[in-house]
């Protein structure tokens, strides 16, 4: 049974996801701008920027977080903004929410300049999560268990991570139970998922450097986290 203190967590964690949004002067310029290959790296760069701010104030509310060393929480943050970012992405373009972006946002990353080689594995993904329809707190717990990954590079004390990232796993598995009854097999479907994100990681490092070579430029806050440049 989830435990009084589980409740509290799930609570604490859909909070913080739901209370930290990119503001709509930044999503509405998606619907507004002309299309071009440029403008829409250009609006998707604006837009990953404004996601990684709002990716890092959810995390300093994971309980837990501010406890871990202080580079380690750096590792984590740099080690998962792309796995955490496809799965907000994922939420808006698997028709999840009627946002009004899904058409708009995937047209603009269709036609952004990346090679079609990972658009394929980028929209099988987005389909896959949609194929799922998680709840809101599942979207958030699992953002949450991307985050809390141990063995991302350069964390020193593993162990610490790996507890953390254990408790947020069992709630998850214990509100799957509970969430889809009819569907035993559904925490191991969302474990998936994490799986295919670390290769969908690999192919964004490729992207950034494809990206480069056509001498696009990134944000200082994206070449910090992404270590570009
Ligand atoms: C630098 C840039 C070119 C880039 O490089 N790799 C990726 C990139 C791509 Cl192309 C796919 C997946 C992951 C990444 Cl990092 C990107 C763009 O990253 C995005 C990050 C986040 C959103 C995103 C989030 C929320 C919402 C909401 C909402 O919440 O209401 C409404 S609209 C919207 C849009 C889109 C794109």
């Amino acid at each position: 049974e989830i435990t009084k203190e589980q409740r509290a967590l799930i609570k604490a964690i859909l909070d913080a996801y739901n209370r930290h949004q990119i503001p709509q002067d930044v999503t509405k310029k998606l619907l507004q701008e002309q299309y071009s290959a440029e403008e829409n790296f250009l609006l998707l760069t604006e837009v990953a920027t404004s996601q990684v701010q709002v990716l890092v104030e959810f995390t300093k509310n994971i309980p837990g977080f501010l406890s871990l060393d202080r580079e380690d929480q750096i590792a984590l943050l740099k080690g998962s903004a792309v796995e955490a970012m496809f799965l907000r992405s994922a939420q808006v373009l698997s028709k999840k929410m009627p946002s009004g972006y899904t058409e708009v946002l995937e047209e603009r990353i269709r036609k952004s300049g990346m090679s079609e080689e990972f658009i394929t594995p980028m929209f099988n993904f987005y389909k896959s999560i949609g194929e799922l329809h998680m709840t809101q707190e599942e979207q958030a717990l699992l953002t949450t268990i991307t985050i809390l990954t141990p063995d991302r590079p350069y964390v020193k004390s593993h162990e610490a991570v790996e507890r953390l990232q254990e408790t947020m796993l069992d709630v998850l598995r214990k509100l799957c139970v509970l969430q889809h009854p009819q569907e035993p097999q559904y925490f191991a479907r969302l474990l998936g998922r994490l799986t295919e994100l670390r290769t969908l990681h690999h192919y964004h490092v490729e992207m950034l450097t494809s990206w480069k070579t056509n001498d696009h430029k990134f944000t200082p806050l994206l070449c910090e986290i992404w270590d570009v440049q």
